[in-house]
């Protein structure tokens, strides 16, 4: 049993095509320690959002294994949340209906009044108190992106997956939300992987970014981030945060086939 609690090894799959099959993973490694934040960056369309399937369970990799909490992973797993960049929040149900629909969903010991505590205290956590009674059409991209992290969370999943969640937002609603992520770290631990093209949002939210090599994509690059004391926007600015910058910059490039795999020129 590893004691890690999302465990990735030897991941190799590939999809069925009408022109034969397409090798999306070959060589995937990743480790996740409880409470930790990985973030997955690469290439467009080397695999990330196939690795988030297997992690949930809602597909098996062809070779390998996904391991969470020291079990192997067969089939969908609830104690995973997941968050997209489209946050489909349903137009029928109020923005607080809408956070409580995953304890409709996965066993929960809260009574009915416990799970509305729980979804308004989360609201209010990530500031949409006084938002609870409006529907999805009525809130900003960034509020119901908001909402959608609250819905993902409600059930205290082991595992948080986010899925390139601030994506379509504006840079400084991103921004925002970035601080706003951090907040509900703090206050409600979960172990992540976040899927992102933005490596500024990926050094400033993790502890690991995780770089994959171009299709079929392999573990190319792992850095661990430290940026140390309570992380505001400025922390992007530091030399340290250049440096990693450059560094990752230059992996996506040789992930990308566009340079040769070498020391980053300081
Ligand atoms: N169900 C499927 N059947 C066949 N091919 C698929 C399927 N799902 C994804 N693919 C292909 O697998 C490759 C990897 O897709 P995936 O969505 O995992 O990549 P990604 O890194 O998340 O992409 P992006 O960066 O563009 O979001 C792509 O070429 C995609 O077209």
């Amino acid at each position: 049993m590893s004691e890690n609690l999302i465990e990735i090894k030897g991941v190799r799959h590939a999809y069925p095509t009408k022109s034969g099959s397409l090798p999306v993973l070959d060589g995937l490694e990743l480790s996740v320690p409880e409470g930790g934040f990985a973030a997955v960056v690469g290439p467009s369309g080397c695999g990330k959002s196939t690795l988030t399937r297997l992690i949930a369970g809602l597909m098996k990799p062809d070779h390998g294994e996904v391991w969470l909490h020291g079990e192997l992973v067969k089939g969908p797993k609830s104690t995973v949340g997941m968050a997209f960049q489209n946050p489909v929040l349903l137009e029928w149900r109020t923005i607080l209906q809408n956070v409580m629909l995953p304890l409709e969903i996965v066993p929960t010991k809260l009574s009915k009044r416990e799970q509305e505590d729980r979804a308004r205290k989360l609201l209010a956590l990530v500031g949409l108190e006084g938002f609870e009674e409006k529907r999805p059409s009525e809130l900003s991209g960034g509020m119901r992106q908001r909402a959608s992290l609250c819905r993902s969370i409600v059930h205290k999943p082991d595992v948080l997956i986010l899925d390139e969640p601030f994506g379509a937002l504006d840079a400084f609603t991103r921004e925002d939300l970035w601080q706003t992520m951090h907040k509900v770290k703090a206050e409600e631990p979960f172990t992540g992987v976040l899927i992102t093209h933005d490596l500024r949002e990926s050094i400033f939210l993790a502890d690991q970014v995780v770089v994959l090599s171009g299709r079929p994509a392999k573990t190319q690059y792992v850095m661990d981030v430290h940026l140390t004391g309570d992380r505001d926007i400025e922390h992007l600015y530091t030399p340290e945060s250049a440096e990693a910058l450059n560094i990752l910059r230059h992996q996506i490039q040789i992930a990308q086939g566009r340079t040769e795999a070498e020391e980053p020129a300081k």
